[in-house]
């Protein structure tokens, strides 16, 4: 329904079809005339990014890019929240088999998301910490609904955001803003983020958003692709490949430091903390 809204308000016809998704964990729109698909994450209340839920994201990128979809804007279905990042659950006392395979899992989404060469924008309609923030930064433009939070926090729960999550905060905000942020583990109001660039527009609600993303996306289409693409994987390769050849590396670095007793430690009181407020 929100989708058809957006189409009216663009004044386009309203040839929008529902992306066969094999689970209800995203949604996913196509709007027929424009090839411009909305991908919105469903996994109530907050989006954590569990195994199921990026294993539903990697998939619908795959089938859009083989499919060749034109644009892709990602939203979410939460009221307040874009995403809440990881699944805390996902780290909190598995075992090593199923914590590899969720961390895989993650690196296929993130590589196929960051590397898409159809243009991608985050419509950003809540709090964006952590995980959340990297699916964020990983698209190409990043719009935002005021006074949220977004940024990679990981610092202040005692776990390390991993190379990759920074050398995208990196890319956007720079090396001297990239480290204070990290190195603090600052969440940023949407303002603030506006500010220092981690976002390149403010929306003033959910219908602003989506305008300002199909307006975005409007300008995108209006560009040669190949010669678009081109140009982004130029500047997203080294970042790529950086994790491409240390995968395994990346996945043995997880795995040493979730299963250490302090970190278990801290999860577990974070976990306390979250359900008790
Ligand atoms: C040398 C190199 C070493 C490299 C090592 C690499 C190691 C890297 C390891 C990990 C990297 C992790 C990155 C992450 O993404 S960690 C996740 C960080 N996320 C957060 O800190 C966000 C936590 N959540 C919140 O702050 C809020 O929930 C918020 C998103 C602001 C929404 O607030 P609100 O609307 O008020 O909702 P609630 O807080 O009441 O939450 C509703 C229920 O959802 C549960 N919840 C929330 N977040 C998570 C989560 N991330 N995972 C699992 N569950 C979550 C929360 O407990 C509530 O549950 P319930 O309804 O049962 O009480």
């Amino acid at each position: 329904m929100f989708v058809l809204r957006q189409c009216l308000t663009l004044g386009t016809k309203s040839s929008v079809r529902n992306f066969a998704a094999a689970t209800n964990l995203v949604n996913v729109k196509i709007n027929e005339d424009t090839g411009v698909v909305i991908m919105e994450l469903n996994k109530p209340p907050v989006n954590s990014l569990n195994y199921e839920l990026l294993e539903a994201m990697h998939r619908t990128l795959v089938k859009l890019e083989n499919e060749r979809c034109s644009g892709m804007i990602l939203t979410s279905s939460s009221p307040n929240t874009f995403s809440a990042g990881l699944d805390l659950l996902e780290m909190y006392k598995p075992t090593v088999d199923k914590a590899r395979k969720f961390w895989g899992m993650l690196q296929n989404t993130w590589i196929k998301l960051y590397s898409a060469p159809y243009p991608t924008v985050a419509a950003i309609n809540g709090h964006s910490p952590a995980g959340g923030c990297l699916l964020a930064m990983s698209c190409e433009y990043r719009i935002m609904v005021p006074k949220k939070k977004i940024g990679l926090n990981e610092t202040q729960l005692g776990i390390v955001a991993p190379q990759w999550f920074q050398d995208c905060m990196k890319n956007i905000i720079g090396s001297r803003q990239a480290e204070k942020a990290l190195i603090a583990g600052t969440l940023f109001s949407s303002e603030e983020a506006a500010k220092i660039g981690l976002i390149d527009e403010l929306a003033t609600d959910k219908e602003d958003l989506m305008k300002k993303a199909h307006d975005f996306m409007d300008e995108q289409l209006g560009l040669p692709p190949l010669a678009r693409s081109t140009v982004k994987i130029g500047f997203r390769k080294d970042t790529l490949n950086r994790l491409i050849n240390s995968r395994e590396v990346d996945t043995k670095y997880f795995i040493d430091f979730i299963f250490q007793p302090k970190v278990q430690e801290s999860l577990e009181m974070y976990l306390q903390a979250l359900k008790k407020k």
